[in-house]
């Protein structure tokens, strides 16, 4: 198979043997899927490492990066393209690659993804989630969304009824720094500064622990993180303002269960992820039948 961008990433050895790799694998196998990837060059870095094309190497898997300088139809083949890139442009390309090329996997197709791309829609599936009532409860706080003048804000948070204090984030969800802004709000009226569209949700105390929960096919993986600290009505009494926070359940806020009151840090059932994991695929992705999802993510 003729592959035509070579992969950006040198292939580094570190002379450490990974895990589930046995001395038959070492060297590689011949190439048996390319993976065409159109990543931003963040995204190139967090996700391809050295040691996951290694690992994909000795499974026959070649990545191979899409030059998006040339006509897409023009490069590989490709077996699959994997590709999070934001804009309508790059929607189109992909699309009508997937008109002429239906043998190759798209993951994920854009209109399979739309509505993961929007704080609002990304939620709304989880609301309608039917759960059998031994298996526990899933639900999504009270939300609002700001599409502009967010001088009317204080108004539109007493008239839909919420809360303060108030969890404040960018509504669109595009990979880029902005969209991962996270504000806390103890009352509405500081809200008007903030650039729209935004959604506001009810901040919910959850013990400062958030679960990270990855899916992939039928495997299910379990990450505890740091998050928000609980808020009493003591400190709230006290507290005015819009605060900016960092990212505060990103991979580094990773939690040892030692540190944590055993209320809070057990993690979720397992029957409860796996129904979980089920209901969103099937409302996700069944909507689409025939464009495979390979990741669903779900923090709760
Ligand atoms: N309604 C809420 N009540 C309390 N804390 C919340 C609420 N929503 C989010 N958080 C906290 O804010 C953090 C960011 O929430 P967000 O919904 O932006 O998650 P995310 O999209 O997974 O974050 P990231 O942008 O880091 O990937 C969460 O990790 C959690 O600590
Ligand atoms: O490392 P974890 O805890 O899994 O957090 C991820 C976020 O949940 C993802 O949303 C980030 O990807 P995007 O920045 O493309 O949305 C993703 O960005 P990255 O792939 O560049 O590291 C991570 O920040």
């Amino acid at each position: 198979m003729k592959l035509q961008g070579p992969i950006s990433h040198p292939c580094v050895d570190d002379g450490k043997k990974e895990e589930g790799i046995q001395s038959s694998e070492i060297s590689p196998a011949p190439v048996r899927i390319v993976v065409g990837y159109a990543l931003t060059s963040k995204k190139t870095k967090s996700f391809l490492q050295p040691k996951l094309i290694r690992l994909a190497r000795n499974k026959g898997i070649e990545f191979v990066a899409i030059d998006l300088k040339r006509p897409l139809s023009e490069q590989g083949p490709f077996n699959i393209i994997l590709h999070k890139l934001a804009g309508k442009e790059w929607s189109e390309v992909i699309e009508d690659y997937q008109r002429t090329h239906s043998e190759v996997t798209v993951l994920d197709p854009p209109n399979a993804i739309q509505q993961l791309r929007n704080r609002q829609s990304m939620l709304e599936v989880v609301a309608d989630l039917k759960f059998p009532d031994n298996y526990g409860k899933v639900c999504i706080p009270k939300q609002l969304v700001i599409s502009k003048d967010p001088t009317s804000v204080p108004d539109e948070v007493t008239k839909a009824g919420l809360r303060v204090p108030l969890v404040v984030k960018p509504l669109v969800v595009d990979g880029s720094a902005k969209s991962h802004e996270l504000f806390l709000a103890y009352d509405q009226f500081s809200l008007s500064g903030l650039e729209a569209p935004i959604i506001l949700q009810e901040f919910i105390n959850h013990g400062g622990v958030l679960f990270k929960v990855f899916i992939i096919g039928e495997s299910i993986k379990v990450v505890r993180r740091r998050s928000l600290p609980d808020l009493t009505k003591n400190e709230l009494s006290k507290m005015s303002g819009v605060f900016h926070f960092p990212r505060v359940s990103c991979a580094a806020a990773s939690v040892d269960c030692d540190d944590l009151d055993p209320s809070v840090s057990e993690l979720p059932p397992h029957h409860l992820l796996e129904v979980l994991a089920r209901e969103l695929h099937h409302r996700l992705v069944q909507k689409f039948v025939g464009t495979p999802t390979i990741q669903s993510r779900c923090d709760s």
